[in-house]
């Protein structure tokens, strides 16, 4: 997917302006900015559920806008930032419903849909609770459950908004490390909007940095996460603490009287 002169505009505010950026295949990006910096408008903009407001989003030299949307949920999938259920339906039916782009005319779905549905609740670890109306989980259960519908649908590229959003510890490094695998392995490209930058830069090969006023810097990971840039990306010092192998970044404090 690459985006050609990609510009984002909501009322007034230009939040991305002339965004040339390509994602490649098994590339895991981490975006980043401070709240209402434009994340999630960029990622609803990538997964073609928004119009581009100047230039435009490609995937395999089309344009976004003019993909069938059977076509377009073979190839990307879309995690949103939060969610309400406003009917009781069972876990397994909300994951089984990530495999509609796979039924040509078929409407119940096969043995091979049950399947792909039962091994993404396991990889996410909820498998014990198929059955479960979706209303009774809690946060960090129906975050798993969406996220195991993302990998139900089993597409090259997964669009995610904040995957580790309410999940304990445990979860958000075993979700980190199936990303990351996915990448290593399958080729799947990710792009993921993070607060969280240690986890972020635990899988990220790449980082694009929103700096809410339309400029915006893209590149490897050792490019851009770096303490000077991540401090102006997010109005506050950051610092980095070598540890061993692995880079920390800290919050600088704050002064207390
Ligand atoms: N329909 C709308 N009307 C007015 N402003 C909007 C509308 N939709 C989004 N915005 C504004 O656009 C900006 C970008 O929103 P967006 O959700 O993309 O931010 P974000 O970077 O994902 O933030 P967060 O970190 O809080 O999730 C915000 O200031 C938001 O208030």
């Amino acid at each position: 997917m690459k985006t050609n002169d990609l510009k984002l505009r909501v009322a007034e505010r230009v939040l991305v302006d002339a965004l040339n950026w390509q994602i490649g295949p098994g590339e895991c990006w981490c975006v980043i900015g401070r709240n209402g910096a434009g994340k999630s408008t960029l990622l609803r903009t990538l997964a073609g559920l928004r119009g581009a407001d100047g230039g435009q989003v490609v995937l395999q030299e089309r344009a976004i806008a003019d993909w069938p949307l059977q076509d377009l949920a073979r190839e990307r999938a879309f995690l949103p930032q939060g969610r309400s259920d406003a009917f009781g339906y069972r876990v397994i039916e909300t994951v089984l419903t990530a495999r509609h782009p796979y039924h040509e005319s078929a409407y119940w779905e096969s043995d091979a849909d049950h399947a792909a549905a039962h091994s993404a609740l396991q990889m996410m670890d909820v498998d014990a609770l198929a059955e479960r109306d979706v209303r009774s989980l809690s946060g960090g259960e129906r975050q798993r459950v969406a996220i195991a519908a993302v990998l139900a649908q089993d597409t090259p590229l997964l669009l995610l908004d904040e995957p580790t959003n309410a999940l304990d510890l445990a979860h958000q490094v075993s979700v980190m490390n199936l990303l990351f695998r996915l990448c290593s392995k399958q080729k799947k490209s990710v792009v993921m909007v993070s607060h969280d930058l240690n986890l972020a830069h635990s899988i990220a090969t790449h980082a694009l940095l929103l700096m809410g006023d339309g400029r915006w810097h893209a590149g490897t990971v050792d490019e851009v996460m770096q303490a000077p840039l991540l401090s102006a990306c997010l109005g506050h010092p950051i610092e980095i603490v070598k540890h061993g192998k692995r880079i920390i970044y800290l919050a600088g404090e704050e002064k207390h009287e």
